[in-house]
Order: structure tokens, then C-alpha cells, then sequence
């Protein structure tokens, strides 16, 4: 396969006189959609800034399209595009005039960055509503009018902080489903951050996940999916086995699957297809009856289980 790094971080620190944002974090992410997981405080804005250039690392090495990012910055900024995360919208400007401003400002000549702008808000959803001042928008306006900023100067690289933040479930959706489309319809990289682990499996290819500034995980989606699925199997008593689950799990094990027993509901971890018929099997074979069974994804907590050391 052919490798080509889109994000390289050596043992990337950071350290405020209070809280080290980053620790050592070392990851290497290649083209497509890749979503940054971490709970609040993990670090994720943190190493945005010093991707692009915007913040200097304590210690260690980033680079960003093959350009490090503590020299190159303002090379990097020209290829990439960034959605900051909290609101940066003048209110009294409209979107078309705030996005042919960035576009402006990215060095695209008048005609084309209102032809861009006129282009990019289609993109994202924004029609009439272009030409009102933004004041008036609602969150999930002015999250797309923040997305076709980003966009606008046709960047090879998007760093989307928080997109989906202050949306509810439709507008997630929607914001999700654009994100996706970013690389799909245009070949532009994606690095999307979120405290929500579910949100981002669905979108992307690739998922890494820090705490407390540290890497915790970086891995393609399939595998990533894989190691944190599991059946939620819960069986009947008979007089034959008197602790149903205790039998079942036996016998899971003895066919070389990974069974953990937290209470009466066995948790085996998925490792393909043919995990359901092996469950289903055993259950049968032992003559116990099978009171539910259930596929769980992991969630962002459990994901997090004796990793979150950092101070709230
Ligand atoms: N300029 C700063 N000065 C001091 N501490 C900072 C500064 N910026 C961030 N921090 C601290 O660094 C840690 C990481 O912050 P960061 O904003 O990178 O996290 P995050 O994962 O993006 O979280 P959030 O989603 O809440 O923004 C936090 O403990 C934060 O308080």
C-alpha cells in the first residue's frame, strides 16, 4: 500500500505553566477522513494550533503536507483550510461578503472568490440566507458559513475543530454527512474533531484518540470498529447448567473467543461474521435458552477506561 503522510507528529509536546495540553504525541495520518476523538481539554485544539503553525510545540516535530509546521506555517495555512471552533462570525456582515473577505485573503482574485464563495455556499447548504447578515443565523448557518470559509481557497487539507458542537441530532447529521462529501466529491483530507467516538466511526476512515494530550489510539476504522464491538448475550438456567452464563462462557472460551462475565450478561468480543453463529451455536448445543443478544459499540467512556489521568 502506498503510504503518503498527510499529518506526522513526533513525540509532540506542549506544555502550559499549568497542564501539558500534549504529551509526546506521535502519530502519522494519511489522506481521506480522519476524526480526532477526546474528551474536553484532551488536547485536540491544542495540536490544531500547532499544525498549522499558529502556536509553537515545548518539544518535539509536526508536519503538515510535508512542510513542518514550526518553520512553514504560512505555506501550510495556503494549502489548508481550518474551522475554528468556537464562534468567529461578525454578526452584521453576510456570509457571501465574510467568505469572498477569506477567500480575498487567501490570495484568490475578486472574480473568482466571489465565483468560489457563490460555489462553496451552495456546497454547504447556505441559498438566499447568503446574502442576510449572519447575526441573525442560526447554529447550524453559522457552522456551514465557518465549513465554506475553510473550503473556499480549495485547500488540499481541511482541520474542522468541533464541527457538529451546538447542533441537535438532524444537524449533525447533515454537518456529518457534508463532511464526508469533502472528500468524497473533492479529494480534500479531513481532520475532524469530536468528544463523540460514535459520530466520527460513521464518518471516517481513520480514528485517533488522545487523553490528557496523550495518544491513546490511531487506527483505521475497520480494525478500530472491530476491536470495540462485542454481543451483549444474556441465556436461561437449566437444571443440566444451574449458571447458564458460566457454562456459555466455558465454552466460548474453549472455542478461542474472547468472553468477559461483568454480571449475568457476557460480553464477547466480536472478531467476524461468524462470532454470532458460534454464540447462537453454543447456546443451542448446551440445550440453554437465549434470553437476548445484542451487538454494543464501545463507547467514548469505556474507550477511555483507565486512560483519563488528566485533571478536569
Ligand atoms: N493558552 C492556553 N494557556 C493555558 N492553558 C491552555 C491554553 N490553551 C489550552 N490550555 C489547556 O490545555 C489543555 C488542552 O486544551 P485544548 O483546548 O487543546 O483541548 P480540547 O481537546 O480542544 O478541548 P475542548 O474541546 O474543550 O476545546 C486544557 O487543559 C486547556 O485548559
Amino acid at each position: 500500500m502506498l503510504s503518503v503522510s498527510v499529518i506526522q507528529t513526533e513525540k509532540l509536546s506542549k506544555r502550559y505553566p499549568r497542564v501539558t495540553a500534549l504529551d509526546r504525541l506521535t502519530v502519522d495520518i494519511g489522506p481521506g477522513v480522519t476524526g480526532l476523538v477526546g474528551a474536553n481539554g484532551a488536547g485536540k485544539s491544542t495540536l490544531i494550533k500547532i499544525l498549522l503553525g499558529l502556536a509553537p510545540a515545548s518539544e518535539g516535530t509536526a508536519s503538515v503536507l510535508g512542510k513542518d509546521s514550526a518553520r512553514e506555517g504560512a505555506a501550510i495555512r495556503e494549502q489548508v483550510g481550518y474551522m475554528p471552533e468556537h464562534d468567529c462570525l461578525p454578526p452584521d456582515v453576510s456570509a457571501t461578503e465574510f467568505v469572498v473577505h477569506m477567500a480575498r485573503m487567501s490570495g484568490l482574485p475578486r472574480t473568482a472568490a466571489r465565483e468560489r464563495t457563490a460555489d462553496t455556499l451552495r456546497h454547504v447548504g447556505l441559498y438566499e440566507e447568503r446574502y442576510r447578515p449572519m447575526g441573525g443565523y442560526s447554529t447550524g448557518m453559522k457552522q456551514r458559513v465557518k465549513l465554506a470559509q475553510a473550503l473556499v481557497h480549495d485547500p488540499s487539507l481541511v482541520l474542522l475543530d468541533e464541527p457538529t458542537n451546538g447542533l441537535d441530532p438532524a444537524g449533525r447529521d447533515d454537518m456529518l454527512g457534508l463532511i464526508r462529501r469533502i472528500h468524497t466529491d473533492f479529494g480534500i483530507s479531513v481532520l475532524v474533531t469530536s468528544h463523540l467516538l460514535g459520530e466520527l466511526e460513521r464518518t471516517s476512515d481513520h480514528i485517533v484518540v488522545i487523553d490528557g494530550g496523550r495518544l491513546l489510539r490511531s487506527e483505521a476504522i475497520a480494525s478500530f470498529t472491530g476491536t470495540t464491538t462485542s454481543l451483549a448475550v444474556e441465556v436461561t438456567d437449566s437444571d443440566a447448567h444451574p449458571d447458564g452464563a458460566h457454562a456459555v462462557r466455558a465454552a466460548l472460551t474453549e472455542a478461542g473467543l474472547s468472553v468477559e462475565q461483568p454480571g449475568r450478561v457476557l460480553l464477547v468480543e466480536v472478531t467476524g461474521d461468524d462470532t454470532y453463529d458460534t454464540v447462537r451455536d453454543t447456546i443451542a448445543g448446551l440445550g440453554l435458552g437465549l434470553v437476548r443478544m445484542e451487538q454494543r459499540r464501545h463507547r467514548i467512556a469505556e474507550v477511555f477506561e483507565g486512560g483519563s489521568a488528566h485533571a478536569a
